[in-house]
């Protein structure tokens, strides 16, 4: 039989890069990944499927699956929970794909609390706080007001990652390609 594909979980300040590395990566190997599909207790945006983007989710049914132990790791922003159940996770791996995690700190500490996923943990860096912001401002996206919020929260990954033993892989992403071949050649090798 072969063996069960690997989990990889991704993570980094916002803005460094994770989402513009992992659309690469799906593109080049369209049939070696997926994404877990994660829960939460939001309300569907028009155009959302329940089961396609998430399993949408009652605060009570949510309470009960983390109750019953069902989460790899959840979380709750703005009043609304989170959670990455191991199920989702190996929808994935049994269709013999690797499942991507991308998770923040506190998602990654959760996860490393399950030896048994034997997930590998690859963090990629912003080249500098300024590069990092300058991104952060360049993406368009955010307001001042979450620009700055979004580095403070940057400050607090990077100083995590430094913790000894927390991350198997750190990329910096500062030249986009060379980058991206180091997360190629990292993860296609935990494939084999
Ligand atoms: N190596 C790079 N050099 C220059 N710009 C980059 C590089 N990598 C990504 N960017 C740009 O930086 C911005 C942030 O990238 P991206 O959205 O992929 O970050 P992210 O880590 O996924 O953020 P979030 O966690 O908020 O989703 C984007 O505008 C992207 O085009």
């Amino acid at each position: 039989m072969a063996p069960t594909p690997p989990v990889v979980v991704l993570s980094g300040p916002s803005g460094t890069g994770k989402s513009t590395l992992l659309k690469r990566l799906f593109a080049e190997h369209p049939d070696s990944f997926g994404f877990s599909v994660s829960h939460t207790t939001r309300a569907p945006r028009a155009g959302e499927t329940d089961g396609v983007e998430y399993h949408f989710t009652t605060p009570e049914k949510f309470q009960e699956l983390v109750n019953s132990n069902a989460f790899i790791e959840h979380a709750t922003f703005a009043g609304r929970s989170y959670g990455t159940s191991l199920a989702a996770v190996r929808d994935v791996t049994s269709k013999g794909r690797a499942c991507i995690l991308d998770i923040e700190m506190e998602g990654v500490k959760q996860v490393k609390k399950k030896p048994e996923l034997n997930a590998k943990f690859v963090f990629v860096k912003p080249p500098s706080v300024e590069e990092l912001e300058k991104r952060l401002r360049g993406r368009g996206t955010e307001s001042e007001e979450a620009v700055q919020k979004r580095l403070g929260q940057a400050l607090k990954e990077l100083e995590f990652a430094e913790t000894p033993g927390i991350h198997d892989k750190i990329i910096v992403n500062g030249d986009l390609d060379r980058a991206y071949k180091e997360l190629d050649e990292y993860i296609m090798a935990q494939l084999k």
